[in-house]
C-alpha cells in the first residue's frame, strides 16, 4: 500500500445575501490551473485552520474576516497522487471589504446548483453536494 503525506488546507464558502457562493479560478502556471475552487490554502506550521483562512482570505481576496464568523460546514478527504488532501470547509456570511481576484484568474458568485457547470478539483465534488443539501 502506498502512503502519501497528509496536506491540511482550509477553505471557505463565502455566502452572500442571495445564498450565492464565491468560487475562484486557479491561475495559469499552478497545479490544477483553470479549475474553480473555494478560496483558502495550506496551513502554516502551528497555525489553526480558522487563522489560516483569515490570512488567506486577506491575501487572496483582500477581505477581512473575523474568526467567529467562520462556521464549520463539512470537509474533503481526497487522495491525490502525491499527497492526501484533508480540507475543512467553513461557511462565512460576514466580512469587510469587497472580494477581488488578487491571486486568482477570476471570481464568480454562483448558487450550489450552478456550481456544477464550473470545473472544480475532484476533492471538491462532495463539498458541492454538501452545500447543495445544506447552506
Ligand atoms: N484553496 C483550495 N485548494 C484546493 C481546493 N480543492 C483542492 O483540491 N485544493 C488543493 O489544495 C491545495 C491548496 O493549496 P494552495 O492553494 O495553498 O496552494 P497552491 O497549489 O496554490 O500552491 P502554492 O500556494 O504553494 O503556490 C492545492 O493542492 C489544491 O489543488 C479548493 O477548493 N480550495
Amino acid at each position: 500500500m502506498s502512503t502519501r503525506p497528509v496536506l491540511l488546507v482550509a477553505a471557505a464558502a463565502l455566502i452572500d445575501a442571495e445564498d450565492r457562493i464565491l468560487i475562484a479560478q486557479r491561475p495559469e502556471g499552478k497545479q490544477l490551473a483553470g479549475l474553480w475552487e473555494f478560496p483558502g490554502g495550506k496551513l502554516e506550521p502551528g497555525e489553526g485552520p480558522e487563522a489560516a483562512l483569515v490570512r488567506e482570505l486577506k491575501e487572496e481576496l483582500g477581505i477581512t474576516v473575523a474568526l467567529a464568523d467562520l462556521v464549520a460546514h463539512s470537509f474533503a478527504s481526497h487522495a491525490y497522487e502525491n499527497f492526501h488532501l484533508l480540507m475543512p470547509l467553513f461557511t462565512c456570511r460576514r466580512w469587510q471589504g469587497t472580494p477581488m481576484a488578487l491571486e486568482h484568474a477570476a471570481l464568480a458568485w454562483v448558487t450550489p446548483a450552478e456550481m456544477a457547470a464550473f470545473p472544480m478539483p475532484p476533492a471538491d465534488e462532495p463539498l458541492v453536494l454538501a452545500l447543495r443539501d445544506r447552506l
